[in-house]
């Protein structure tokens, strides 16, 4: 028998060409993205950049000028948006409406029936730590224990897939374990997941691939790993040499001294083996360690450029 043919990848998010413009403001030009049944995908950006505009024309409450949306190859029309997991920006929730009562309401809105609305409601408020304060109005809760509320309401229904913006803003860090498990396991029951947050240590930990954007336009995408690979290495060199015997040197671009060592940086065209030489002829090596930048200052750099 003949080996399975590799198939291209198929299902899924697909963001596609989407621009946006608000008066004479281009909010997102050209962005687009693919996220994988089973992924998470971490999408990271300054204030402003654009990604609560991408996400509310994902969900379809916010109409793009050009591009489009498909979940599971199919364009995004109201009987599947009734299966996103969706988390505004701006929340939502009725302040004065009891916590259980506002998330069977939901759920009965996507199409389940009261027996089964009380009980995912009742599994998510315990899951999620808000289980003793599901008779309370959800605005008599503090804030982290309403988002708690916000996160069940975008999952009470059993969405296809998840699009949160800021899920773990302001959850204590017992909530955001519990939340970062969740979102595991819905990508490990197939669910593409799509997360916005600040948080660049959350999502280097959680997230399958990253999206950086900057004013409206994806400016990278990968793994983390991938990312790292692609910024400049950080030299660490221990060492009595004097300050400024790294400058000029091929491939450094940018070399800080500091008593008894110096961080460097590096482009694709440094070479080590030179700059290890070039430190042993101005003094004695006692360490030299090279690193790969974390997300935090991809994220600089990238949006910097
Ligand atoms: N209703 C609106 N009218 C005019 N401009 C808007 C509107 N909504 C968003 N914008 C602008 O579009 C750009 C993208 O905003 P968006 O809210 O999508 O950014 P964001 O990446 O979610 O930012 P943050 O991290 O601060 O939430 C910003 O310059 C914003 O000022």
């Amino acid at each position: 028998m003949s080996a399975p043919i590799a198939r291209p990848p198929s299902g899924g998010l697909s963001v596609d060409g989407l621009g946006k413009r608000y008066g004479d403001k281009v909010a997102l030009h050209d962005m687009t993205f693919h996220i994988q049944p089973g992924e998470i995908f971490g999408f990271v950006g300054s204030n402003g950049a654009g990604k609560s505009t991408t996400m509310r024309i994902i969900l379809g409450v916010l109409a793009a000028d050009t591009g489009r949306v498909l979940l599971d190859d199919k364009p995004v029309d109201l009987a599947i948006r009734r299966r996103i997991g969706y988390m505004p920006e701006e929340r939502g929730l009725y302040p004065k409406m009891k916590v259980g009562q506002q998330l069977e309401y939901l759920a009965e809105l996507h199409g389940m029936s009261r027996a089964e609305a009380h009980d995912r409601v009742q599994h998510w408020v315990s899951r999620l730590g808000v289980g003793e304060r599901i008779d309370d109005a959800v605005g008599d809760l503090s804030l982290g224990n309403q988002q708690r509320v916000q996160l069940a309401a975008a999952l009470v229904a059993d969405p296809a897939v998840l699009v949160l913006d800021e899920p773990f803003s302001g959850l204590d860090p017992v909530a955001v374990d519990v939340m970062s498990d969740v979102l595991k396991e819905k990508a490990a029951d197939g669910v593409p997941v799509m997360f916005s947050s600040h948080q660049l240590d959350l999502v280097q930990r959680i997230c399958h691939r990253v999206g950086i954007i900057a004013r409206g336009e994806m400016r990278a995408i990968g793994t983390v790993d991938d990312l790292r690979a692609r910024g400049n290495v950080r030299l660490e060199v221990a060492g009595t040499q004097p300050p400024g015997w790294a400058d000029g040197l091929p491939g450094v671009v940018e070399a800080a001294y500091r008593p008894g060592g110096a961080a460097l940086t590096l482009d694709a065209t440094a070479d080590d083996q030179q700059i290890l030489h070039a430190a042993l002829s101005t003094g004695a090596v006692h360490g030299f360690s090279p690193s790969r930048p974390d997300l935090t200052e991809l994220f600089r750099e990238v949006v910097s450029a």
